[in-house]
């Protein structure tokens, strides 16, 4: 499965594609986002049609003003202006209401997609999201959303009026004069050979720029976001020259590609203008002869000039369905991944029944990405309910694993993990998510209010509650000492909190969601001694009839918990209290406690 999923990553990123049924046959699906708005869509349909069919007027009617100078026509020069302002108006009309109505619906379907995709991704298994950028994401919920947007508001438009203006046009042009018609058609394939060899050429070098492009945004999305380590290793230098030697790259294929592109544009005037010379030549010999009149000749040429401008922009509009087709592809690769739970599951199912009894039998897991690494080798524990048990073991031992397991953002292969002797898979992944509450190593604070992340632990809490969780978390003594108290905005535009801070405000969080598991991974760096206190009090106050797992670093806070299990290479290798442990001649945790004492002594 996973070997799949990463062969869509590993196609050449320069792989030109033709538009392949399959792929317009995607982006035709997501025309069902559509659907609700197919009355106002068809009413912009409608007026595409007539503002279109008001444009081809327009070389008649200059047609007309012609036949009337000519004195071949019963109407005066006003009447045909008259006429002519008439059709402006209505033309600028019909394009308004066009253009409003398309972009009501575009506008509308996005918002759908966009929040279908994102809360496809939020609902995503992690296996699947580990294997993707975080920018690479977050390009499917923006440019790919607007490359698709761009096909309702835009392309389908131009589409039509190009197609139209073909058909249409050359049928008048034939109407008007067939042999001239001919003539001139038989200059077309110039144009049209030379627009599909310049069209695949210059797609398949906007499509190379545009990964240049793409690496660019990756190396400084990825700068930004860890900022501080850029800066404390003073790289800024290096990430500013990986940067801008792929924009040189960019720079260096657009310019080729310009090029091309001022080539191509030197071409169209060429032919499209040669062929009006063409065509103004043949046609003046016809007038000449007495076979068409001056009248026609003059719309005949206007239509040329409109069926030219047609034809060369048709490589343009194809790259742009290229590209939707691409974004649709995309976009569908997510939207066809299957959720680990249902989105209205994590809003509305309540949490499962539980008393907190957890045992792991024969527990072997590997990680889907490595599965070759068994990480967890037959790990057995049982914590009866209200129980407290720490994990204890070097770094990379499969603690958090343990953890991760627990909270099924991983199945395992082979065990079994039983929540009051049901097994894990039997229980909804919500419904027992709402059961767990994990104060993490490192607490991220959303952009927001104090309350507000406070909130986190349960949405639907009432302030009362929120106050009362802060209280018990001992957090509320440096809340009420910010002069906006819980409305105190925290987070990348607010206030930074300190990390004993934020712990507090997770185990206020924890408490407002009063799950029956526990998990607490300790914080490896030692808060100061005041901080750790209040910590220490909250977490005690936290913990009072939950089971809890705690991922201990610093043994010192351990010493309290029923059992201790000590974890080397993915296997318990011992347990028992801490005085038990401590005893055990050349033990694992014994020598542990000795590094950790050596460690404090020597500070
Ligand atoms: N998402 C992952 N994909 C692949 N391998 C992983 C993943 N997460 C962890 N591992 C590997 O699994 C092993 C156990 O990691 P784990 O994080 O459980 O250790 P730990 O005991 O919690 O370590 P620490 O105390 O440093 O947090 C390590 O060898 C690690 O490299």
């Amino acid at each position: 499965m996973d070997g799949n999923d990463n062969n869509s990553g590993n196609k050449s990123p320069f792989a030109i594609k033709k538009i392949s049924w399959d792929g317009l046959k995607i982006t035709i699906k997501l025309f069902r986002y559509i659907l609700p708005y197919k009355g106002l869509f068809a009413a912009g349909m409608l007026f595409l049609v007539l503002s279109t069919a008001t444009s081809l007027a327009f070389p008649k009617l200059i047609g007309s003003i012609i036949e009337v100078i000519e004195g071949k026509s019963v109407y005066t020069i006003n009447q045909v202006t008259i006429l002519l302002f008439v059709i402006l108006i209505l033309q600028a009309l019909f394009s308004y209401f066009r253009i409003y109505l398309f972009t009501l619906v575009s506008e509308r379907s996005m918002l759908n997609i966009r929040s279908d995709v994102f809360s496809r991704i939020v609902t995503l298994p992690i296996t699947y999201l580990e294997q993707k950028r975080v920018g690479e994401l977050t390009s499917r919920i923006t440019s790919d959303i607007s490359q698709l947007q761009g096909l309702l508001s835009f392309t389908i438009a131009e589409l039509f009026r190009q197609i139209a203006t073909l058909v249409v046009g050359i049928g008048i042009l034939f109407y008007t004069s067939w042999k001239l018609t001919l003539f001139m058609l038989a200059t077309f394939p110039f144009l049209v050979v030379a627009s599909v060899f310049f069209g695949r050429h210059m797609r398949r070098l906007s499509k190379k720029a545009q990964d240049e492009l793409a690496a660019a945004n990756v190396v400084a999305e990825e700068t930004f976001q860890s900022v501080n380590v850029v800066k404390a290793f003073t790289n800024e230098h290096l990430e500013i020259s990986r940067y801008t030697t792929i924009l040189g790259r960019v720079v260096n294929l657009s310019l080729y590609a310009a090029k091309f592109r001022g080539g191509f544009a030197s071409f169209v005037i060429l032919a499209l203008f040669g062929g009006i010379v063409g065509v103004v030549w043949f046609g003046a010999g016809l007038v000449q002869a007495g076979e068409m009149n001056l009248a026609d000749l003059f719309t005949f040429i206007l239509y040329t000039t409109f069926i030219g401008a047609s034809i060369s922009g048709m490589g343009d509009l194809y790259a742009q369905i290229n590209k939707t087709v691409g974004a649709s592809e995309r976009l569908f690769e997510i939207l066809g991944e299957d959720p680990e739970i249902q989105f209205e599951e994590t809003a509305n199912m309540p949490a499962a029944k539980i008393d907190g009894h957890v045992s792991y039998n024969h527990v072997h897991f590997s990680y889907p990405s490595r599965q070759d690494l068994p990480v967890l080798k037959g790990i057995t524990f049982d914590i009866r309910a209200g129980e407290k048990i720490a994990l204890v073991g070097y770094s990379g031992a499969g603690k958090s694993t343990i953890i991760q397991l627990l909270l099924r953002f991983y199945d395992y292969q082979s065990g079994q993990i039983l929540i009051d002797g049901k097994p894990l898979t039997e229980y909804g992944i919500s419904e027992m998510r709402k059961n767990i509450a994990v104060v993490p190593q490192e607490v991220m604070l959303f952009g927001g209010t104090i309350s507000e992340n406070i909130l986190y632990g349960k949405p639907s809490a009432t302030p009362e509650e929120v106050y009362d969780a802060a209280r018990r978390a001992h957090a509320l003594e440096f809340i009420e000492s910010f002069p906006e108290k819980m409305e105190t905005i925290v987070g990348e535009r607010g206030i930074k909190l300190s990390g004993g801070q934020r712990q507090r405000i997770a185990i206020a969080r924890a408490i407002l969601k009063d799950p029956k598991i526990l998990i607490l991974d300790e914080a490896t760096s030692s808060l100061d001694a005041e901080s750790e206190k209040l910590v220490q009090i909250a977490l005690d106050e936290l913990m009072q009839n939950r089971t809890t797992i705690v991922i201990a670093h610093r043994l010192a806070t351990i010493r309290k918990v029923d059992q201790i299990y000590v974890i080397r290479e993915g296997q318990i290798v011992e347990s028992g209290t801490h005085q038990q442990l401590s005893l055990i001649d050349n033990g694992l945790y014994a020598n542990l406690i000795k590094l950790q004492f050596e460690a404090t002594e020597t500070l």
